[in-house]
């Protein structure tokens, strides 16, 4: 609702109230409506305010309305019109955040005042919308076309300081921005208010508008990766400065609405809700974020400073929590710490732009060392050396020892146990698994991995670091590979022996691509390196000198195996850092991948030898295989309780992946095929290839489709019921 109240004697003040971001609702708008026709009906008031409960403005449309059945009267667009309209000074004070339609409203006031700390934006384009209630049309007018297409097309929210330099509002204070607001309305009275309606303002014209569109569409394009509302967010804008107003409100308007019908919107929508329903975590025996506190981490170590070290460093840095630096001799110490403080630097550098310091220099915020006993006072170390279960036990072993007890331990892995780990300390109840993803500064994904004894504190003090980190953090059980790599082993499994049948490295990346990944997985595997999986084959003795004499190229354990990528590797070609691998680079280290005709013919030699009959390979059974068998993964593992739901796995992907956001996940995606779409692909596949046991479709997407295909909200409520059509 909206809250009406007397200012000032002269002065109606609106406050939308709607907690906890002040979301405008169908109620909300109603309210905001009645409060300014009491005002504009009451001779007495002769200017009016309107702000936001609680210090927010207000964080725009109720998210939640879109999928409503009740979306059809969604009408913000003609109360903006009823305040620009109004004959009585209308000030918006923004305080917290102005965001979508709360922008806009603040945009249909005559002026605006901004708490310094406040944000502003627009960012329907994140959930697959554009601003559709005449700010493509007002915004542009009041700002220019250039950083109205950044501010649109980006939907990035824009500081105070910032907006104030842009024109976005005519003040910023940094004492009570509502009284301040209150005294400009006050002083506006009789004050003559034409010039300040936005939608009677002409667009500010660019000596080479036609030019400047095309190179800024362009741009857009190549940005928005096959996602669709930035560009209709291009055209709304372009409309601005091709029609009068209330031409472009209506081509505004069509354009919302073929935005809001489509998949995409509900995708990112769903997206945008996954990704804080994630933040509420539980855990199969019952431990809940409810219950759990999280607890203070003062200072930090991190072990090992490779290339996840770093980032790791660099993360706690930045988030402003003091941390050393350990490596195992002075050595790799020194290389390390450069490569830190060079992170570091480049961050800084960044946050310089936006007008933020990065403190590093000073040794009670970072420091580096070889010695152990450094760590007696940290609350919680961060292991990242490399893979090897023998030298993470020797490593934990010596922290149980060393740390004080109510230290957390935790270790970055991307698959290794974390309860054998936790086994060899004194404190398994404080170990847990923190996989980051490479570059730890960079990527927002943060897997926890909680162990058999990992007590709701350590899991909660987990999911609290990611949070000051700046990542997502999703709590996941324990298995080989945990959540992601489970289910990407399924995927590039699949990609290789595609490879086997008959397509080309490029034949498959550029289908993956073209569903919106941002790389292949080829492309992916030669930039990871082709070694690091190698090595962890060695170790499974899937190949390598403790591969059992005798055993068959193609097969393991009784299933199909590709020695494809082994052979690689023994080439040599470990990817871009030889400039070898699936494609060829222009140098080692080299970027740019082109197809490689030495790899063409490898594979036809590599079918002639093992006589595999080649044939063409669409675009769709590409993809089916690729993908299905990933999400037939992900219903393992929500069946064995590895994930509480489906948004995890889609939260996972997408900040951890590449997986296309505006396809909303793997889990989502196939709610949106058709689960027994999927199911009778796989059962396809499956029986083309009866010795690959990760085309058998899982046993909980069977009883789904068996359930009659619920939709994805509920189905981990079906996880125990019983079916008879099974
Ligand atoms: C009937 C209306 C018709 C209007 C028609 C005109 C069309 C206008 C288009 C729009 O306005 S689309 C919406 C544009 N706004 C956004 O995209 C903002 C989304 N929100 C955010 O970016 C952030 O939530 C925030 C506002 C910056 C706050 O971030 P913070 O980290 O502080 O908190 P969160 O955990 O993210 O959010 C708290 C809580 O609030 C819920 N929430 C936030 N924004 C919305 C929203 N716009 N609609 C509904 N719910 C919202 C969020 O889900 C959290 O809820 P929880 O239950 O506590 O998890």
């Amino acid at each position: 609702m909206a809250q009406y109240a007397r200012g000032a004697a002269a002065v109606a003040v609106i406050r939308l109230r709607n907690p906890p971001v002040n979301a405008l609702s169908l109620t909300v708008l109603q309210a905001l409506e009645d409060g300014l026709k009491r005002a504009d009906a009451d001779p007495s008031v002769k200017a009016v305010t309107i702000c936001g409960e609680n210090g927010k403005f207000s964080a725009g449309a109720d998210i939640r309305v879109f999928s409503s059945p009740k979306k059809q009267g969604l009408g913000l667009g003609p109360i903006i019109s009823l305040i620009e309209r109004s004959e009585k000074p209308v000030v918006a004070a923004i305080e917290g955040i102005a965001l979508g339609g709360g922008l806009e409203v603040a945009l249909g006031c005559h002026y605006r005042i901004a708490h310094v700390q406040a944000r502003m934006g627009l960012p329907e384009v994140t959930i697959g919308l554009l601003p559709g209630a005449e700010g493509t049309q007002r915004l542009p007018r009041l700002i220019g076309i250039p950083a109205a297409l950044d501010i649109i097309t980006t939907g990035r929210h824009v500081p105070a300081t910032e907006a104030l330099k842009l024109g976005l509002v005519d003040e910023v204070v940094e004492e009570n921005t509502v009284e301040a607001a209150i005294r400009l309305a006050t002083k506006l009275i009789g004050q003559p208010l034409g010039h300040r309606r936005l939608s009677l303002r002409p667009v500010p014209r660019l000596p080479n508008m036609e030019a400047f569109l095309s190179d800024a569409l362009m741009k857009v394009k190549k940005r928005a990766q096959g996602c669709l509302a930035p560009e209709l967010c291009f055209q709304a804008i372009k409309a601005a400065t091709e029609l009068p107003f209330a031409d472009g409100v209506r081509k505004e308007r069509e354009l919302f609405n073929i935005l809001l019908t489509s998949g995409q919107a509900k995708a990112l929508q769903y997206a945008f809700f996954a990704e804080r329903a994630v933040e509420k975590w539980t855990t199969p025996n019952g431990a809940s974020w409810k219950s759990a506190s999280p607890q203070p981490i003062r200072k930090a170590a991190v072990i090992g400073l490779g290339t996840m070290g770093r980032g790791i460093v660099t993360s706690l840095v930045k988030a402003k929590i003091p941390v050393v630096g350990l490596e195992q001799d002075l050595e790799y110490l020194n290389t390390g710490r450069k490569a830190v403080m060079l992170l570091l630097e480049r961050e800084a550098m960044k946050m310089e732009q936006g007008a933020q310091t990065l403190d590093f220099h000073n040794p009670a915020r970072l420091q580096f060392t070889v010695d152990f006993d450094v760590l007696r006072d940290v609350d919680l170390v961060i292991e990242a050396v490399f893979e090897n279960m023998a030298l993470k036990k020797e490593i934990f072993n010596k922290l149980s020892r060393i740390c004080k007890p109510e230290a957390f331990l935790c270790t970055n892995t991307s698959a290794l146990n974390i309860d054998e780990i936790a086994s060899v300390t004194n404190r398994p109840q404080q170990v847990i698994g923190t996989h980051f993803f490479s570059p730890a500064h960079v990527m927002r994904l943060l897997e926890i991995i909680y162990g058999r004894h990992t007590s709701p504190t350590t899991i909660a003090t987990a999911m609290q670091l990611a949070k000051v980190m700046k990542k997502v953090g999703v709590v996941v059980g324990n298995c080989f590979g945990f959540v992601g790599n489970r289910m990407m082993f399924p995927y590039t499994q699949q990609a290789v022996f595609l490879l086997e049948e008959g397509s080309r490295p490029e034949d498959v990346d550029r289908v993956l691509e073209d569903f919106g990944f941002k790389i292949g997985p080829f492309r992916m595997s030669d930039l990871a390196g082709l070694d690091v999986g190698w090595r962890s084959r060695k170790d499974q003795g899937l190949t390598g000198p403790s591969l059992a004499p005798g055993t068959p190229a193609r097969q393991r354990r009784g299933y199909r195996y590709s020695p494809l990528p082994d052979l690689l590797c023994e080439k040599g070609r470990f990817g871009q850092k030889t400039g070898k691998g699936w494609y060829q680079y222009e140098k080692a280290g080299g970027r740019i991948s082109k197809p490689d005709p030495w790899i063409h013919s490898f594979l036809s030699e590599y079918r002639d030898t093992h006589q595999i009959k080649t044939r063409f390979i669409d675009q769709e059974e590409i993809l089916e295989r690729c993908l299905f068998a990933l999400i037939s993964e992900g219903f393992d593992i929500l069946a064995e309780g590895i994930a509480s739901g489906p948004e995890h796995l889609d939260v996972i992907y997408i900040n951890g992946y590449g997986w296309p956001k505006h396809r909303g996940g793997p889990m989502f995606y196939a709610s949106t095929v058709g689960l027994p779409n999927i199911l009778a692909k796989l059962q396809k596949y499956s029986e083309m290839h009866p010795d690959v046991p990760q085309l058998r479709p899982s046993a909980f997407l069977k009883k789904l489709v068996a359930m009659g295909n619920p939709p994805l909200n509920d189905w981990m409520s079906y996880l125990h019921r019983q079916s008879n059509k099974l």
